[in-house]
């Protein structure tokens, strides 16, 4: 039969016209996607995890979401409406509970990063460690870069970013004050601006050792919504399902081609990032040389004890590896886009919350101002003792977790366990930040802004059990967790509290009109709560506002 069949077959395409040819090929490759598309809802090992038909078929959703911002947003009400275990893509599971968050991010989890971070940071010209997806090259490249985080490094960075705090106080008074008598309310002010004029300029200081001077000129002020645009597009691109074609041309002069503003964004954020880094270098031997370094703070030819000092002179304690100058462009650049957005989302969101509970923003400032005579005064290790304001950051990261999405990790061959199910090899499986926070199961009343969540017992009223308190931080997770984690989190706590204790100490806030940032009833389904402060997940949850009255104290 399959001697006869060929020839027939061939017989009947050698009488086609080539324009038949190219319906018949056409016809082939559809018939080929619908089997596909069977096979995904019917044999595949996947296909008993409900999910919406349209994740359950392709990865096209996916894409649609990353570009417009709302993942977090569809993966809470996939769980909402499916419950514990999602599949969120042909591929891929989605998780809410703690059990699982240990399971696929903590130490010796059997899974590895998906493909999509190998788009991130690509045009730097070398993987940044965030890219790096084997688990020793991650782990090498971690030790080189832990003296940069280690808690020497954050004492050193302590007075650079209290300075960065203060000027930004100093810029509100001259600015936003400006033709104030004392006492008067100042017009109303985008805060969410300021603070991310601040984010950039700490965390440049310490990548770069000079600030982006956002908050001194205003030419300079184009960077977050570079960034912002940025990361729109980097975070959808990873994920397309030819993203493997695309990689090669990304960093290269082609991307100016791409379509939209965010991939020529993408392109002018790295090279701005790249020029920086390389005045750095350049400064750094200088000063070796003995000429100096220039406009440092510490004085002509003093070390001054950045985050870069630290990671060029840092080696690998086991191997003795160095940087390279890409891998340092590479994770520069990272540290610009990992530490100023998480910062400014989480300054911001517990304003917004806090400016809706009086009571709350002024047990705040009380704390913030009884611990401390004057500004000059506001530093650690006092103000970590201060339990109030942590709480509020807690609180304010539950809610407004700076990376709300999934991070992907795809199970290693052999499957892995999962909530009691085997998961088998090659599945994409994530736990959303934002969806965890919201378990009503771990955190009561999930949508209320509540500090006292974080606080035991004892004085106030709603402090929780320690028992209680314990299972919450197993869910708590914005930092991540396990040996890919944000290696940043004690910058972030710092620079956070700094920026708030600066500004709650002297300045009175208060909403302008409507409270800019929240949802919207004209908005899309999960958006429409005007209490909750809305972000766009471009890998980084962007805000906007909210709009505040500023009014000096002293
Ligand atoms: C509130 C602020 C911040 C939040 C919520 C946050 C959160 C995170 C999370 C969830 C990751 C893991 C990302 C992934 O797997 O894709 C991460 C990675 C990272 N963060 Fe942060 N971050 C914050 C601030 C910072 C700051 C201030 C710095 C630097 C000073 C920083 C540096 C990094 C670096 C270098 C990585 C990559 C670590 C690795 O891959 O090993 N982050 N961050």
């Amino acid at each position: 039969m399959h001697a006869t069949f060929l020839p027939s077959v061939q017989g009947v395409l050698a009488r086609c016209s080539s324009s038949e040819l190219v319906l018949l090929c056409v016809l082939a490759l559809l018939v080929w996607y619908l089997l596909i598309l069977i096979y995904r809802l019917t044999l595949h090992p996947l296909s008993r995890y409900p999910g919406r038909l349209s994740e359950r078929l392709t990865d096209w959703p996916l894409v649609f979401s990353c570009i417009r911002g709302n993942r977090h947003i569809k993966q809470l009400l996939a769980h909402e409406k499916y419950g514990p275990i999602v599949r969120d893509g042909p591929n891929s599971l989605s998780f809410r509970s703690p059990q699982a968050l240990k399971a696929i991010y903590g130490a010796g989890a059997h899974v590895k990063k998906g493909a999509w971070y190998l788009t991130l940071d690509i045009s730097a010209g070398a993987p940044s460690v965030q890219m790096v997806i084997d688990q020793q090259q991650h782990a090498q490249r971690r030790r080189v870069m832990a003296p940069a985080f280690s808690e020497k490094a954050l004492r050193d960075a302590e007075p650079l970013i209290g300075a960065t705090a203060r000027k930004l106080c100093g810029k509100l008074t001259s600015d936003v004050l400006a033709g104030c008598e004392t006492g008067e309310w100042s017009r109303g002010v985008d805060l969410q601006q300021w603070i991310a004029y601040y984010g950039y300029d700490f965390i440049s200081d310490l990548a770069f050792g000079r600030s982006l001077e956002l908050l001194e000129l205003e030419e300079h002020r184009f960077v977050p919504g570079t960034l912002r645009s940025a990361s729109q597009f980097l975070y959808y691109v990873g994920y397309l399902p030819f993203a493997a074609l695309v990689r090669p041309l990304m960093g290269t002069s082609v991307q100016d081609h791409f379509p939209g503003q965010s991939a020529r964004d993408s392109l002018r954020y790295t090279n701005l990032a790249n020029s920086r880094l390389a005045e750095r270098i350049e400064r750094e031997k200088r000063r070796k040389e003995g000429g100096g370094g220039g406009d440092d703070d510490s004085g002509e030819g003093a070390e001054r004890k950045d985050t870069f000092h630290y990671l060029l002179n840092s080696k690998d304690p086991m191997t003795g590896r160095e940087f390279t100058v890409e891998e340092l462009q590479a994770d520069t650049s990272l540290l610009i886009a990992a530490g100023s957005d998480g910062v400014t989302l989480a300054v911001c969101a517990l304003l917004f919350y806090a400016l809706q509970q009086p009571l709350i923003l002024h047990t705040l400032a009380t704390e913030i101002r009884e611990a401390f005579a004057t500004p000059d005064e506001i530093r650690t290790p006092k103000l970590n003792s201060l339990r109030y304001l942590h709480a509020c950051i807690e609180e304010s990261l539950r809610l407004a977790p700076p990376k709300p999405g999934s991070l992907p990790r795809i199970v290693l061959p052999g499957g892995t366990e999962i909530e009691g199910q085997h998961i088998p090899a090659g599945t994409t499986v994530g736990v959303s930040h934002y969806v965890i926070h919201r378990n009503a199961d771990i955190f009561p009343e999930p949508s209320m802004f509540r500090p006292e969540r974080w606080i035991v017992g004892g004085d106030g009223e709603g402090g929780v059990s320690a028992e209680q308190l314990a299972a919450q931080k197993r869910a708590f997770c914005p930092f991540g967790i396990g040996p890919m984690n944000c290696i940043g989190r004690n910058t972030a706590y710092l620079a956070i509290k700094l920026a708030l204790a600066h500004l709650l100490w002297q300045f009175d806030v208060r909403v302008d009109g409507n409270l800019t940032g929240g949802g919207g009833k004209d908005l899309e389904e999960g958006r429409r709560d005007e209490t909750e402060y809305q972000m766009y997940d471009w890998i980084i949850g962007f805000p906007n506002g909210p709009m505040v009255q500023i009014r000096s104290r002293v």
